[in-house]
This record gives structure tokens, sequence and C-alpha cells, in this order.
């Protein structure tokens, strides 16, 4: 299976989640030992932390919550393992650079705990030869990408394109609490207390993170669920001409790869039939591949480790990284979606990942693929 990889490795390109994988980004959790729970994080994480804002992430103060050293360094260990699997697959894998210490941010309207690098796939979108820097919801995160700089560089001095979408100020009327109000949900618990400050005639700005998107060659799914997320799908129409971007709507609340992985030209894995709907008509006939049920035994118990909030859901495992249209890398705490993808003729490489819900990110999210060998192929029609 280890391909090795062409002699001289293409610039930037990367159209697409499944085509075979030369260069990827994995990202780094060196110093993420706190979550800064101010409203944009807890907004951004409503659907996964609102049972438990009541308790102790609300408006009283207590902003940093800390994560327990040992979770940290077992999530160092399962990275490690994810870089060897990747390396052993022939794929080059580049990493960010560490903050080297905890970092607190100041904005002329906030504060905050900066979020290491961890989740890479969030702050930008490779489409084809241009990063795309996206807009953060989350303020501890508006600088992440500075430790990424030195890779989009090196991809830049070689001929990519690069652009980024209007930094947000993400003040106190920022952000859009639509998807909520859609779905009944009072969101108060989480904006009670808010204390960020506020620009005159500004309101809702342009709020969006890059693993909003799918991309399928020469298509674009593009999840949005309220108003932050409407401007930036316009952004990136106005902006990027030569693709065509698919306007998913309120699929989730934000991020959609724990919901939906295309894992070649016409399969899928989706988190259950409840998401079909929300599929260009094209892709409602792929055949699917469903999310098995799991079981609790598969997630670590942190009951005696003191406090520490699930901010992702149980779904985080569907979150794969294809190194190919038939080479796949799995939790291996997932046993059961291995079973399924092998049952259907994958090479599955397992790789241990506990913490993925304290953290927030699975494999997909932890990497940002830089060189795949597909193009802008059409696998819509
Ligand atoms: N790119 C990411 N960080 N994706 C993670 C999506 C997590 C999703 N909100 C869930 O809880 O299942």
């Amino acid at each position: 299976m280890p391909q090795p990889a062409p002699a001289s490795p293409p610039a930037l390109n990367s159209f697409d989640e499944f085509t075979r994988l030369d260069q990827v980004i994995l990202g780094r959790a060196e110093h993420y030992n706190a979550h800064h729970t101010d409203t944009s994080w807890r907004l951004f994480f409503y659907d996964n932390v609102a049972p438990v804002l009541g308790r102790h992430a609300n408006a009283s103060g207590e902003e940093l919550l800390p994560i327990p050293g040992q979770l940290v360094d077992e999530l160092n260990e399962d990275i490690a393992g994810l870089a060897d699997a990747l390396t052993g697959c022939g794929v080059k894998v580049l990493r960010p650079a560490t903050p080297g210490k905890d970092i607190d941010i100041r904005s002329p309207h906030w504060d905050a705990r900066a979020t290491p690098p961890l989740n890479v796939r969030d702050q930008t979108i490779i489409l084809g030869n241009t990063i795309v820097e996206t807009p953060p919801h989350v303020r501890a995160r508006i600088f992440e990408n500075d430790l990424l700089k030195p890779v989009f560089y090196r991809y830049y001095r070689d001929g990519a394109n690069w652009l980024s979408m209007p930094r947000p100020a993400l003040t106190r009327d920022s952000l859009d609490t639509a998807y909520f109000t859609r779905k009944n949900l009072d969101v108060s618990r989480a904006t009670d207390g808010e204390s960020a400050g506020v620009i005159e005639g500004l309101g809702l700005e342009m709020v969006f993170d890059g693993a909003q998107c799918m991309r399928l060659g020469r298509d674009v799914l593009v999840n949005v669920a309220n108003h932050n997320h409407e401007l930036a799908l316009r952004w990136l129409r106005d902006n990027i001409r030569d693709l065509r971007f698919h306007r998913l709507d309120a699929m989730a609340d934000n991020h959609i790869d724990s919901v939906l992985v295309p894992l070649r030209p016409g399969l899928m894995l989706l988190r259950s039939p409840a998401y079909l709907k929300y599929l260009p008509k094209a892709m409602q006939s792929w055949d699917v591949i469903y999310a098995p049920e799991t079981d609790d035994s598969n997630f670590p118990d942190y009951s005696d480790l003191g406090f520490v909030i699930p901010i992702g859901s149980r779904y985080m495992d569907i979150n794969l990284l294809s190194i190919d249209e038939n080479t796949v890398v799995v939790n291996s705490l997932y046993p059961e979606l291995i079973q399924v993808l092998e049952g259907r003729g994958f090479t599955v490489v397992p790789v241990r990942h506990r913490h993925r819900r304290l953290f927030g990110g699975g494999f997909h999210c932890f990497t940002l693929d830089t060189v795949r060998r597909g193009g802008p192929e059409d696998y819509l029609s």
C-alpha cells in the first residue's frame, strides 16, 4: 500500500477528500490545557455543551476551563501515532509551529486564551491551488493560523494562491443565533454575561470555518446555518469563480465532517439517513455507509478526573482521513466502523484516538490535506 510520492512533489493541489494523499498538515496540541469558555465558544459548541452549561461554564467569570495535563499528554501520544501511520502510508507530514507557551490574546473588544493549532481543518480550506483562510467563530482561534504561516509561505513560494476572508471583529453583536432559534433552543445561558465590546453599526459579520465545507472536485458542499455563514458563502462564490458551491441548508450547527465523509466517487459515509435530504440531488443516489452504532465502552471514562466537558459528539469518529479511494485511517476505538469498512473492501489503517470528544476533533479535523492527486473532476453528474 505505501506508494512512493511523485519525484518532484507538486505545489499545493487539493480538490477533494479521497484521491491519493501526498502531503498533509497535522495539528498539534502542546499547551492545549484549557478551553476559554466565553460566549463565542459556548455558542459554537452549544449543541454539545448545553447540558452542562448551567452547572459550570456559565457567566460566573470561570471562563478558563482547565484540561488535566494527563489528557493533553495522551492526546499528544495519539497524534504521534497518527503522524507515524501517515508517514508509513507514504504521506509527507508537515506540522504547524508550536505556540511555545500559553498565549493570552487581546483585541480592542475582548480577550481570550489562544487555542493551539490542533484542528487545522477549521480555519483554512484548500481549494485546488488556493489557500483560503476562514474567519473564526471562536475568539480564541483568531490568531491560530499564524502558526501555520511557515507552511503556507512554503506553498506560496512554490506557486500557490493565498486568500483570506475578512477578519471578523467578533464583537457582542457579531454572531447570529438563528440556527438555535430555528430549532426552538434558548441560548440565553450561552450569551448571558457577555462582556465583549460592540462596534456601532457593525452587526452580523462574515464568520465561517473551513470544516463547514466538503470538497468534491469542481464542487464544494457548504453548510450554511445562519447569516454569518450566508455572507461567507457569497464571498466564496465571488472570489473562487471556477468551483461550484452548493448550499446545504443548516445540515449542522457548523462543521459537517462528523456528519458526512465522501469516501470515493459514488460512495459516502453518513451519520444517519436523516441527513440525506440536505445533500444535492446528485448525491442522494450515491451508495451510503451509515455510521454503525457504537458503545460507551469505546469512550474513556473521565469521572475520576474531575470536571471535563465533552465538546464533541459521539459521532466524532466518522471523521476519518482517506489516504486514497481504498485506504482510510480510522480511530481504532471505533471497531464497529472498521468492520463495516473492511466488509466493503477498504484497507483500514487503525490509529488510536482517545480524547476526541474533549478536544472537538477526529482525524479529519486534525489534518489539512494540501496535496492530493485529483483535480477539479465533476463527480456530481
Ligand atoms: N473539523 C472539526 N473540528 N470537526 C468536528 C465536528 C464536531 C461536531 N460538532 C460533533 O460534535 O460531532
